[in-house]
């Protein structure tokens, strides 16, 4: 079956002047459809380059990225935008804090010409378990998690089949994170998509990915299956002191 995102030999360089370096350096992974794939490693080693890159928000990366079997390059970006969605770490930052939700919801759609605009949005925020008054709110008047759910909602209504997660649960309060965890797991169930998240945390990966990449220094050091969370069947080392830290991290707390 053709992958919903498939990457070879992806490089960019990033920075200006003397700091300017190679960020990621001959990334390749493939991601099957409906499938839900992790991308893991330490703090810079380039997991949300990766999706910046997929995202087409980063230019004058190299290799091939290619979706559902098309090169990102050609497929039109109003389409794209249909099959690609990205959900942020930081919901403050995805939504615009003096627009309400209604705006935030209508705009996707108005830009994609589509009609029923509060029948579609009033729709996603029910997906994402919000009652259709959350339309009339602004983003300082809800919580995380709720703040959170639309951005989801948003990344939802233009019913895309790829998402691109990048820490989506790590801004919130411990008590939140699995709500949000469970409802991005049912979303994927119920409407066959396609995730690439981007998580520190194993417990995450653990939690929802099928398979996860460990990067370290801008190289995808192995995929391995979730399994390898537990049973450590791991060949890298780095990977193996990885899932190790964060075991005893578990253990720890
Ligand atoms: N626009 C940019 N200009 C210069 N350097 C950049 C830019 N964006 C990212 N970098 C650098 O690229 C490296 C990888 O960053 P990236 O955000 O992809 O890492 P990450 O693995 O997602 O880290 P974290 O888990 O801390 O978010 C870092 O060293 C970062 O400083």
């Amino acid at each position: 079956m053709t992958a919903a995102v498939s990457i070879r030999d992806l490089d960019i360089e990033l920075g200006f002047g003397a700091s300017r370096r190679l960020i990621l350096d001959g990334v390749a992974l493939d991601v099957p459809q409906g499938a839900c794939f992790g991308l893991v490693g330490e703090s810079g080693s380039g997991k949300s380059t990766v999706l910046r890159c997929i995202a087409l928000l980063l230019r004058g990366w190299s290799g091939d990225i290619d979706i559902n079997g098309r090169p990102v390059r050609d497929i039109p970006r109003a389409e794209y935008c249909r099959q690609v969605q990205m959900v942020f770490q930081d919901p403050y930052g995805s939504l615009h804090p003096r627009q309400s939700v209604a705006t935030a919801l209508f705009e996707p759609l108005r830009t994609h010409k589509l009609d029923r605009h509060q029948e579609r949005a009033e729709a996603a925020l029910a997906d994402v378990g919000l009652p259709g008054d959350f339309l009339y709110r602004y983003p300082h008047e809800l919580s995380g998690g709720q703040r959170q759910r639309v951005a989801i909602a948003r990344a939802l209504i233009l019913d895309p089949s790829i998402l691109l997660l990048d820490e989506p649960t790590s801004a919130l309060d411990v008590s939140v994170q699995a709500e949000v965890l469970n409802l991005l797991s049912d979303l994927r169930t119920k409407r066959g998509l396609t995730y690439l998240l981007v998580s520190h945390d194993l417990a995450v990966i653990d939690h929802l990915c099928d398979q996860f990449a460990v990067m370290q220094h801008g190289r995808l050091l192995e995929v391995l299956p979730r399994e390898a969370i537990a049973n450590l069947q791991v060949t890298n080392d780095y990977s193996r002191s990885l899932i190790q830290a964060s075991l005893d991290y578990d253990r720890a707390i």
